[in-house]
Order: structure tokens, then C-alpha cells, then sequence
């Protein structure tokens, strides 16, 4: 792996004595982790079950490292949406955010769901999660990846930020920005990364995040705290872009965040003019800690909150019999104002949204399912947002029960239970998805896109 000649005289420009270390750690083989889906489970209750050997990520309660040899995608506790398979280093950033449930969040930049499903976690259901990327391709991997995690209260959409102010002008109480970068942090994963830096530097991304971060703060109410990160080192994207931000803002300061060993912070003597309050941003550097790296820097706006504004109720949806039916089998609270029906799709919308226009949505919230041939058909998605209780009939695998597998490889499965019907099928009691019994044979409803391969 070459290092482009531009980028190794910077770095050692920047790093001094350490640049040998950070030269060193490119060599070593990269650092897989796991965050722990806190809205399924608790970080307790997932050690007690977890399938391989972990050890705790520092700078993040429900974080840990696991080893180069595991394989945490091909596990059925993967697919029950248990964990999600993270680089350590980005997990900082959704973990300080001062994310509470109820908050009105956005995530600017969010594909394929890194941090949007760990801010989604943290809302446990109360609130709003929007998370918005521009990739409408990146964004479908996105939406699975929040619906695997079971978010029932997120939005998705795909747009440039400048059409998501008018619509959420002062809206949010949190707003993630997790900016598109030069990427330098990814080095170590390949040769791509490296091309493209060769090829392109890091000029037309720091125009990129300017635009970004500033329509960001247009989204976010008085108040409200705004988390900006790369996985990037250079200042013109990390702190130069904070001391221009200020410079264009000054109603935003920073905020302190919480220290641990191996960060290191914010470089004054990086800015233009030696802005000192940079100090309270963080940067994890590779050869320093147990990840690949990342710049962090959380701002708050001043004031506070004006009242609520009008939300935006969808009219009251006609659901039919059979819906209604399904939905009364449901241990769910379901707000009949909030469900929406379009295309004979029933969605539970969020509390609050207010009127989404024309945006390009890919999901206004939760998919309760559709009318199929005067059937109801239960969304994947809602199985995975109930708990292993919500329906009232299940079926529980083992890890050990050979069904466990034939369910999610979408074949039949036999089970003796009494009554026929449809029912929950659930791994150690998480949710995996549907089935619908008939004289002992059970037809499979698991979503065939997410069908194990
Ligand atoms: C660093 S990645 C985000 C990773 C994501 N936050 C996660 O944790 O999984 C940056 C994202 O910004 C998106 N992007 C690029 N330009 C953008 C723009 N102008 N507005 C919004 N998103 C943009 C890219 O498609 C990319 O998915």
C-alpha cells in the first residue's frame, strides 16, 4: 500500500516522532466491532448470550471489539437485529450526541445506517428520527438496516440538504452530520481510498461540507446540540471547517465532550487563526487507540425552543376488517390518528412530522403491513419493531433447532402447534419475522431480500 507523497509529508508535518506509529498501525489488520442494539437488548443481557469472545470499546457503553477471526454477520442474532457490525472509531460520534427519547433527530448524512441506527436506538420509540442521505442507492441499504434494528419512529429520505430546510426549518433537537469526506481514515482498507485521495484531494469536499453543515444548522431549533464528524485527518475538513462554521454562525459555540484515553483533541495551531476553542473537539487517531479514526466537534445553538409547531395528521386511514383483525393480535400502541394508508399499504407515521411536501421519502415511519387479495399481510419490518411478546402467537427456535436455519433460508418449517394462524417466529425470543401455520406446516413469511445466503 502506497501512501500518496502529498499526504505522508503532511502527516508528518502534523504528527512528528508519531508519524513512524501511524505509519506502523497502517500495517496491522483493522479492528472489527459491534454495537449492541440497547432498544432489543440490554449490553447485560448481551454478554450473557453473545456468540463470540467481545471486549468493551472504551469511549462507548454498548460497543465492543471482536476478533479478526469471528464472523458476526452469520449469526441468526444478526438478523434478529441484535447488533449492528461497526468500526470502533465510528461509534463516537451517534454516542455523544446527546440523543434522549422524545428528541426530534436528524441525521444529514446517514447511509448505509452506522449511526442512524444507534440514534434510533437511543429514541427508544418516543420522538422522531429522520435520516436522510443523498445516494438513493447508499439510502436502500439504509432502510434495511434501520428496519433489521426495528426503528419504528424513523423517516427516510433521500435529498440534497437545501430541500430539507424549508420543510424542517428550527425542527430538530439533535442533528448528526457525518460528512462526506476525503477519507483518510479509510487507508487502511484498501487501495481505493488512497486513489481516490490521489485523484481528487480534499478541496471539492470541503465545499461539499461548508454547504452541508450550514443548512444543517438551519435545521436545528435554538438549543439544540449538532454533532459534526469525519473520518478524515486533515484540518481543512476537521477543524478549519469548525472555525469557518463559527465565523459564519456565531449564535453556535462548542461543547464539551467527555475525554478517554488515547484521544487527543483539537488542534489551535491547525486553524487559520488559532482558534483556541477547538480544543473541545476530539480526534482519534489509529495509532492511538483501537480504530481506524475520526474527527468529532459537537456545537450547541444558542437560545431556546419556540412552542411547538402544527403537526401535519395524515386523514384518518379506513382500515379494513382484516387489518383491523390482524392489528388487534398486536401488543402495540397504535395511535389509529397516525396510521396512514396509501396504496392499500397501512404506515404508522411518526408523532409531530409535519408535511413532508414533495420530498423524495423512501419510508414515513412504520410499515404495518398490506392488502394483498382481501388479505392482511404483516410487514417484515413491524415483526422486527415488536418485542418477543407483541403478537399473540409464537414460535420460538433455539439456537440449536434445525428450523432456526430453513426459516431464514425462506423454506417451510414444520411445528406442532395447536392453533393455525399467523405467528411471530422468534430466535431466544427476538423477533426474526413471520409465518402463517396450516395443519402443521408453517408457509414463510421471512422477507425473501433478506433471505440468508
Ligand atoms: C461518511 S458517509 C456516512 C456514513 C453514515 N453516517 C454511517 O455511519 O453509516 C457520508 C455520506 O454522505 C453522503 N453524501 C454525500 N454528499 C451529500 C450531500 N450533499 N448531502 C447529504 N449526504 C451526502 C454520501 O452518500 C455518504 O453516504
Amino acid at each position: 500500500m502506497e501512501l500518496p507523497q502529498l499526504f505522508v509529508e503532511k502527516m508528518k508535518s502534523f504528527l512528528g516522532e508519531e508519524y513512524s506509529d501511524y505509519e506502523a498501525c497502517l500495517k496491522r489488520p483493522k479492528q472489527n466491532g459491534i454495537r449492541v442494539n440497547t432498544s432489543k437488548i440490554s449490553v447485560e443481557e448481551f454478554q450473557k448470550i453473545a456468540p463470540f469472545e467481545t471486549e468493551p470499546v472504551p469511549w462507548t457503553e454498548n460497543g465492543f471489539f471482536v476478533g479478526p477471526k469471528e464472523q458476526p454477520a452469520k449469526h441468526p442474532f444478526y438478523h434478529a437485529g441484535l447488533y449492528y457490525i461497526q468500526e470502533p472509531s465510528a461509534m463516537a460520534p451517534a454516542a455523544f450526541l446527546p440523543v434522549e427519547p422524545g428528541d426530534k433527530v436528524l441525521d444529514l448524512c446517514a447511509a448505509p445506517g452506522g449511526k442512524s441506527t444507534e440514534l434510533g436506538a437511543r429514541l427508544r420509540g418516543e420522538g422522531i428520527l429522520v435520516s436522510n442521505d443523498i445516494s438513493i442507492t447508499r439510502t436502500k441499504a439504509l432502510l434495511k438496516n434501520l428496519e433489521m434494528f426495528g426503528i419504528s419512529n424513523s423517516v427516510i429520505v433521500s435529498e440534497e440538504p437545501k430541500n430539507l430546510v424549508p420543510v424542517f426549518y428550527e425542527y430538530f433537537d439533535k442533528v448528526l452530520v457525518d460528512a462526506p469526506c476525503s477519507g483518510e481514515g479509510m487507508f487502511r482498507k484498501g487501495s481505493s481510498e488512497i486513489k481516490n485521495w490521489a485523484e481528487y484531494g480534499i478541496e471539492p469536499y470541503v465545499k461539499i461540507q461548508r454547504e452541508i453543515i450550514l443548512d444543517a444548522v438551519k435545521m436545528l431549533k435554538p438549543g439544540g446540540y449538532l454533532l459534526y464528524s469525519t473520518c478524515t485527518f486533515s484540518p481543512e475538513e476537521d477543524e478549519q471547517l469548525i472555525e469557518y462554521l463559527l465565523e459564519q454562525e456565531p449564535g453556535l459555540s462548542l461543547a464539551d465532550m467527555p475525554d478517554c484515553e488515547g484521544f487527543d483533541r483539537g488542534h489551535a495551531e491547525w486553524t487559520v487563526s488559532g482558534l483556541q476553542e477547538v480544543n473541545k473537539c476530539i480526534r482519534l487517531w489509529p495509532h492511538r487507540i483501537k480504530g481506524e479514526g475520526h474527527f468529532l466537534a459537537l456545537l450547541k445553538k444558542d437560545g431556546s425552543p419556540a412552542s411547538g409547531r402544527k403537526e401535519s395528521r395524515p386523514a384518518r386511514a379506513v382500515i379494513s376488517e382484516e387489518a383491523e383483525a390482524f392489528l388487534s393480535e398486536c401488543r402495540l400502541d397504535l395511535d389509529r390518528d397516525r396510521i396512514k394508508e396509501h396504496k392499500g399499504r397501512l404506515i404508522l407515521m411518526p408523532k409531530d412530522l409535519p408535511d413532508l411536501g414533495r420530498l423524495r421519502v423512501l419510508r414515513h415511519g412504520l410499515l404495518l403491513g398490506e392488502m394483498k387479495k382481501k388479505r392482511f399481510e404483516p410487514s417484515q419490518v413491524l415483526a422486527m419493531a415488536l418485542s418477543d411478546s407483541g403478537y399473540v402467537r409464537t414460535l420460538d427456535l433455539s439456537l440449536s433447532d434445525d428450523r432456526l436455519m430453513k426459516y431464514l433460508k425462506c423454506e417451510t418449517i414444520l411445528a406442532d402447534e395447536k392453533e393455525d394462524g399467523m405467528y411471530l417466529i422468534t430466535v431466544c425470543g427476538y423477533p426474526l419475522g413471520w409465518g402463517k401455520l396450516s395443519k402443521g406446516r408453517m408457509k414463510n413469511k421471512y422477507a425473501p431480500s433478506w433471505r440468508w445466503m
